[in-house]
């Protein structure tokens, strides 16, 4: 059976940056393949690690815990057959729900295709509490979920990084959570541990029940509310994809991107994109509070935004508008 590898994490908060450090050090030598699944309609990241000779599949446009569940199966399928690898790395987008995806890979495992052998996820300290207080259904569930929990931007944080360790163990006491720089973390700590009992309570469900693992789309209980309804992605996040081929240079793109997101309805919470500037690839990231602009050894023409209530054509005209 082939080893699966969950690396999840809120918008922007590293899985990328993650997966290539593990290429290199946990994985080094090793024939993987990574499954990337983009909330939005460009395959960004997926040309992002092509960067690292990795091979890619990338399933965009839809959260392969909910619409693009039969593509991830099918895809993984195809992956074990055609590569043969000795491990899967799965990179859902920053919008899913952890839980809802280790129920497909659980159904995976028990046909004999594959072990889920570890979930990990990456947590950007700067804005843990703000997450957390307002995508918390999203947000939580992928720390519940976690086998490993990796802090990203710890350079950033003094204090913040034992405060936000603490939150989380809180939250799931029987992650490890590793707050080193991910470079010093030894290989063995990325690639081997204990699976989390809330998994093992997943599995147990779908014993219980003795159906196929079914993802609920009904209404969940809530202990203050009494009833809820369950949010998907697509009910809470939206993304805007714009085409873009012309030249563009590194100052031009970034007015471009930080007039976007002034003037925006709504919030965006995630851009990125790959351009040419002429010569070269560029490849920016947008996070709030913080922007990226980078030259690069690929070449693309699409430009991602992702937030809540986006409006997409106020977007593609701000994009578009010239700025000084
Ligand atoms: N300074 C610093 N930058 C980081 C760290 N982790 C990630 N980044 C940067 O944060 C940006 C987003 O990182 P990604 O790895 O693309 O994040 P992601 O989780 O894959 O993003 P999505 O898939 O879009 O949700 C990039 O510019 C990274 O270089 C970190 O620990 N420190």
């Amino acid at each position: 059976m082939t080893d699966v590898y969950v690396i999840s994490g809120f918008l922007g908060a590293g899985k990328t940056t993650l997966i290539k450090t593990m290429v290199h050090s946990a994985f080094k030598n090793k024939k993987l393949v990574v499954i990337e699944n983009d909330f939005g309609e460009a395959g960004i990241d997926a040309g992002l690690l092509k960067e690292c000779n990795l091979a890619v599949t990338s399933l965009s446009d839809g959260c392969i815990c909910c619409s693009l569940t039969g593509d991830f199966e099918k895809a993984m399928e195809r992956i074990l057959k055609d590569y043969i690898p000795d491990a899967v790395l799965v990179e859902p987008s920053g919008v899913v729900r952890l839980s809802d995806l280790i129920k497909i890979c659980l159904k995976q495992e028990d046909r004999g295709l594959i072990h889920l052998k570890r979930t990990i996820t990456v947590v950007d300290i700067r804005s843990f509490d703000k997450y957390r207080k307002n995508y918390g259904g999203f947000f939580e569930d992928q720390i519940a979920y976690a086998d490993l929990i990796l802090l990203s931007h710890q350079e950033e944080g003094g204090q913040e990084i034992q405060s936000v360790k603490i939150k989380i163990q809180e939250m799931n006491p029987e992650a490890r959570v590793e707050a080193d720089f991910w470079e010093s973390i030894p290989a063995s700590v990325f690639r081997y541990g204990p699976r989390n009992s809330n998994i093992f309570k997943l599995e147990m469900e779908a014993a219980v029940s003795m159906k196929p693992v079914r993802i609920r789309s009904c209404r969940e209980p809530s202990r203050r509310t009494g009833f809820i309804r369950r949010h998907f992605a697509r009910d809470v996040f939206s993304s805007v994809t714009i085409e873009w081929k012309e030249p563009i240079t590194e100052e031009r793109l970034g007015k471009k991107i930080l007039h976007v997101v002034k003037h925006a309805e709504g919030e965006i919470l995630r851009g990125k994109g790959i351009v040419a500037d002429g010569r070269r690839g560029l490849v920016f990231h947008y996070l709030p509070g913080s922007l990226s602009i980078e030259p690069a050894n690929i070449v693309g023409n699409q430009v991602c935004f992702i937030g809540t209530g986006l409006d997409e054509q106020q977007i593609h005209t701000l994009f578009r508008e010239e700025t000084t």
